[in-house]
């Protein structure tokens, strides 16, 4: 379901859409769950018309039946891989991340998940020339990003690239779950959520159900957007306790027990030494066979010597 316009019906002209914005009324699904007699009251119509409105959503959304075959073309066509560029990556994720999945990468600070969403940013946007939504808690960091690129084409264009990206700040989960219902989404082939635990820290000390029906919306939002638009979604998520002293068990992500059974795949990110990395598959909901790890390098450089080679190659940034 979309999110509600003035092109559904005439009789929903901006005031009207402001006035059930205000009630949390904002997609199409909202109006059609919600109460007849209470909308119309709301937005001063009969109770007739609001009827004859949700017949027009419903209508609009109708499915059509479709042949099983042209339906595999279909999703075929539609389907991207989303790859990281290094090769141990992408070999022990079957060749990459086919779009329409939710993907997780949980670590404790410095194991590496930013540096992830970093690189399968650049290389979606740079070799596989597709747009990407960085929705970040923190900096947007394009110098790391120019320097991915550097290392996955040298003679590329770089800026062209850049451009494929685009940086939003996200202030909090309800921000962010009005970006999610954005047009603009459907642009997009990878969305990272860099990190979605971030956003549920203030929230972590409220009522249990409160925070857990929070999870749940964010979570069916996140499983539409990476369905219906057909691009991955990744989200970042912290620890809530590193493993025990001594042992080399997984720690837990910090998101809890619910949210586990959210992402069809979770990626465990750990820093090995210097810049050795390890990812493990801890759950992949299409694999029979859940458990593979590989360890990788990443092209890391001096920061100043970074910065002084872009400002030589790129004066006018
Ligand atoms: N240019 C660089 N040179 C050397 N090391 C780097 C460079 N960029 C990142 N690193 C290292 O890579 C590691 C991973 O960084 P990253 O930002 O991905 O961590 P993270 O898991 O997202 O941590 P946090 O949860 O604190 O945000 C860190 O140890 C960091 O010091």
């Amino acid at each position: 379901m979309n999110l509600l316009s003035e092109s559904i019906s005439p009789l929903l002209t901006s005031d009207k859409l402001e006035l059930l914005k205000a009630h949390k009324i904002l997609t199409s699904l909202d109006f059609v769950q919600y109460n007849n007699d209470k909308i119309a009251n709301l937005i001063g119509q009969n109770v007739s018309e609001i009827i004859k409105i949700k017949d027009q959503i419903l209508a609009a959304n109708n499915s059509k039946s479709l042949r099983a075959d042209k339906l595999y073309e279909i999703i075929l066509k539609r389907t991207t891989i989303i790859k990281s560029g290094i090769d141990m990556v992408d070999k022990m994720l079957d060749g990459g991340i086919p779009s329409g999945r939710l993907v997780e990468v949980f670590g404790e600070p410095g194991s590496g998940k930013t540096q992830l969403a970093l690189q399968l940013t650049a290389n979606t946007a740079l070799k596989q020339q597709q747009t990407v939504c960085y929705l970040t808690t923190s900096d947007a960091n394009a110098e790391r990003i120019l320097e991915i690129m550097h290392s996955l084409q040298e003679d590329a264009d770089h800026l062209n690239g850049l451009e494929r990206i685009h940086f939003c700040y996200v202030n909090d989960v309800y921000q962010l779950m009005e970006m999610l219902w954005a047009p603009g989404m459907r642009e997009y082939k990878l969305v990272v959520i860099d990190s979605l635990a971030t956003l549920f820290l203030p929230i972590r000390g409220d009522s249990f159900n409160d925070a857990i029906s929070l999870l749940n919306k964010v979570a069916s939002d996140l499983k539409r957007l990476a369905v219906v638009h057909q691009c991955v979604v990744l989200t970042v998520n912290h620890v809530s306790r590193g493993p025990a002293e001594g042992t080399a068990s997984t720690p837990t992500p910090f998101l809890g027990r619910y949210w586990c059974s959210v992402p069809n795949l979770t990626l465990h990110s750990k820093h090995l030494s210097k810049d050795e990395f390890q990812l493990t598959v801890v759950k992949n909901i299409y694999s029979p066979d859940p458990g593979p790890k590989c360890s990788f390098r990443y092209f890391f450089r001096s920061r100043v010597d970074v910065k002084n080679e872009f400002k030589s190659i790129y004066p006018h940034i």
